[in-house]
């Protein structure tokens, strides 16, 4: 990639950055409803043992609802430890108490360590963003740790990313590396890359206009 390309991604993370500053409280709230309705209206999310979550904070679209939802219908939820090299490691959600404070305001889990290969063994991943496009590319903080972590998963295992409005774009710059997404959740709803998936249910979600 060259140096313009990359400027050029910099440049469009700066932007939504600054989009997702400009929102209201509410719209992080909707989000996360969504998210969490969506996902435990699929089928096979009672079967679903163990999901990579991620705990967000500021802006992201709330992921605490889903968190809290699955690790209380008893799902194990593993949530991303960033380690100084930039890699990931993982360990488990076990209530409020079992986070604490880490660089860059995130909260991470003070559990055991799953280790940075857990993405294998997970039946769902679902994975930040800043913007997806319609062919599944996802725009990260450019950091490359879920690229790499989502390196590790099975081909088969579901990536969603949880959006606000607007972070569904028609096209991001791509590179070798990007391991694409199969789904998103915005507002309106979900919506999945590939229309024959046998993967995902439209979801039941009330008042929701789906795009
Ligand atoms: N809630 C949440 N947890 C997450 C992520 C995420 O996007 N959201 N990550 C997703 O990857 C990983 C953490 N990655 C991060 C990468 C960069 C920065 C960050 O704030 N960087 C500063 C610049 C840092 C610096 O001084 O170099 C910035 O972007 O302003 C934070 C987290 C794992 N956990
Ligand atoms: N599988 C990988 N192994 C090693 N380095 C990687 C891998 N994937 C990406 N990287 C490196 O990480 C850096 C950032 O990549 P990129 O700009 O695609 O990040 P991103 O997808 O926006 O962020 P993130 O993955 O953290 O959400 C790049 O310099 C890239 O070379």
């Amino acid at each position: 990639m060259s140096d313009l390309d990359r400027a050029g991604k910099r440049q469009l993370r700066r932007q939504f950055l600054e989009e997702r500053r400009a929102l209201e409280e509410a719209a992080h709230v909707r989000t996360g409803e969504v998210l969490r309705d969506t996902l435990r209206a699929q089928p096979w999310m009672p079967a679903a043992g163990t999901v990579a979550c991620y705990w967000s904070i500021g802006e992201e679209p709330d992921t605490h609802r889903l968190v809290t939802a699955l690790w209380e219908h008893g799902a194990t939820v593993l949530l991303p430890v960033f380690l100084p090299g930039g890699e990931l490691d993982w360990a488990a959600y076990e209530g409020p108490e079992s986070l604490a404070e880490a660089r860059y305001g995130l909260l991470e889990p003070t559990g055991r360590r799953y280790g940075v290969e857990a993405p294998a063994r997970v039946d769902l991943v679902v994975c930040p963003a800043l913007a997806v496009d319609r062919s599944g590319v996802r725009l990260g903080r450019g950091a490359g740790c879920y690229d790499r972590s989502l390196s590790h998963k099975g081909p088969h295992t579901p990536v969603v990313v949880p959006l606000h409005e607007g972070e569904l774009v028609a096209d991001l710059p791509a590179e070798e590396h990007d391991v694409p997404v199969d789904a998103v959740v915005t507002p309106a709803g979900l919506r999945v890359f590939d229309p024959g998936s046998p993967v995902w249910q439209a979801p039941p979600v009330p008042g929701a206009a789906r795009s």
